[in-house]
């Protein structure tokens, strides 16, 4: 196995006040939604980590003027989008590549959609089926894909699964349709598209099952959007202050959306001192400031129906169950099998290479914790997926030797700052 690029050491507390970058689904949808609309859109607080930053190279691309004015500062001013001069690379991001596809459907222009081998290998026909219901035609099932929008009609659409990635590709590819566009999930996924396309002045009725209508209403104009710090990161360093005997942590201004905080109510039943204060509407949006203290946790059962509202948060929330008393099952993960990586086999590949006993069944993952520090020590393979790297330098902190984490660049993708802000809290990650 090749060389730990990163390691997390076991070592004291974790203490101190910090705030994590922006949400990284209100970033790549504050540049879209920008880049179509009427007019100029400052956004704040725009996450500046590679995926964001591919997403706003290509609303560039398809004509829209993109500006970066200062640190998480940037302003938007929108276009007809047009065929691109090149190829548009979408770097790690499923979120860029099936958001942009949706939006450029809309008009009439022919685009080939790239990515780096991760994404290359990830499911798009979830994306081009309905896309192609409305009148698009497209070449590819996976990247390099092909898009010739324009002319797009109605759809209404039964999702067999949650996916807002999904949800967002047809409303985005919908500003521009004739007829209605109807979006149907079994299950509520993030609805921040839904609520930053009413923001920039869109109809957009949602039913008390989820189910997403577009109205008549559908121009947009550009407005500001300040984009609040990301629960999906915020996630690293409030579970590595559970696990570090003595950590107080405090991390502010962090998004709460409720289709977003399954993790927080999960932790609180493992029996987490986690404490919301401040609640208040940032851009839409709720947001509040968590106080965070190291705690004993329990194991846990999570059903199925919590997978939406924490989709993303499984592999941070295994290292937690890892620590905890008892066994933890999680029910509903056939979507990890086709993230950045394969985020069921990694972890559980993972866990075990660190002493703690997990395996699947089925779509469930079983953690067996060891009732305090793990034993640790080795290297573990990430697949070069961020989420993978940062819950097993979590791990590292809270177990009894260090462990090592084979590639960790893509830390970069959706939490740049995620090393000095650990290492400013007394993390020994290095
Ligand atoms: O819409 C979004 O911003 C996202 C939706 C989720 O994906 P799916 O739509 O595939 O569930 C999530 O995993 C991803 O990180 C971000
Ligand atoms: C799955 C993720 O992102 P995306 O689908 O945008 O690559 C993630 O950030 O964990």
């Amino acid at each position: 196995m090749s060389r730990a690029e990163l390691t997390g050491s076991p070592g004291g507390p974790l203490r101190g006040r910090i705030a994590v970058p922006g949400d990284k689904s209100m970033s790549h949808r504050a540049l879209i939604l920008g880049g179509l609309a009427d007019g100029e859109t400052p956004i704040s607080g725009l996450l500046e980590g590679d995926d964001v930053l591919a997403t706003a190279r290509a609303v560039a691309a398809f004509g829209a003027s993109v500006e970066r004015l200062g640190p998480g500062e940037w302003r938007v001013t929108g276009a007809e989008w047009t065929s691109p001069a090149e190829s548009v690379d979408c770097g790690n991001s499923g979120t860029g590549a099936r958001l942009l596809m949706g939006a450029a459907a809309g008009f009439p222009l022919t685009a080939t959609f790239t990515g780096d081998a991760s994404l290359s290998g990830r499911p798009m026909e979830r994306v081009l089926g309905p896309l192609r219901q409305m009148g698009a035609v497209t070449e590819g099932a996976t990247l390099p894909v092909t898009i010739r929008g324009g002319g797009l009609h109605g759809i209404r659409f039964v999702n067999a699964k949650a996916s807002a990635q999904v949800k967002s590709a047809i409303l985005l590819a919908g500003l521009r349709a004739e007829g209605e566009i109807i979006v149907e999930e079994p299950a509520r996924s993030r609805d921040h598209s839904e609520n930053m396309l009413r923001a920039f002045g869109a109809e957009v009725e949602v039913a008390a099952d989820g189910t997403v209508r577009l109205g008549e209403k559908r121009a947009l104009t550009g407005t500001d959007v300040a984009v609040p710090g990301d629960p999906s990161s915020a996630a690293f360093p409030l579970v590595a202050a559970l696990l570090v005997p003595g950590s107080e942590v405090r991390i502010e201004g962090v998004m709460l959306n409720p289709l977003r905080t399954g993790l927080f109510a999960t932790l609180v039943e493992m029996g987490a001192d986690l404490i919301v204060s401040g609640e208040r509407d940032v851009g839409g949006e709720r947001v509040g400031d968590l106080l965070v203290r190291a705690s004993a946790l329990r194991g846990v059962e999570v059903p199925a129906s919590r997978a939406p509202s924490m989709i993303d948060e499984y592999p941070i929330l295994a290292v937690a169950a890892a620590c905890a008393t008892g066994r933890s099952v999680m029910h509903g993960l056939a979507e990890l099998r086709v993230k950045e990586s394969d985020r069921l086999a990694a972890i559980i590949a993972g866990l075990n290479a660190c002493g703690i006993e997990a395996w699947d069944e089925g779509d469930s993952l079983i953690v067996v914790g060891a009732g305090g520090p793990p034993a640790g020590g080795g290297s573990v393979q990430a697949h070069h997926d961020h989420r993978i790297a940062m819950s097993f330098l979590v791990l590292g902190l809270a177990a009894r030797a260090p462990i090592g984490v084979d590639s960790a660049a893509m830390i970069a993708t959706s939490f740049p700052t995620f090393v000095p802000l650990m290492q400013g809290l007394g993390a020994g990650i290095a």
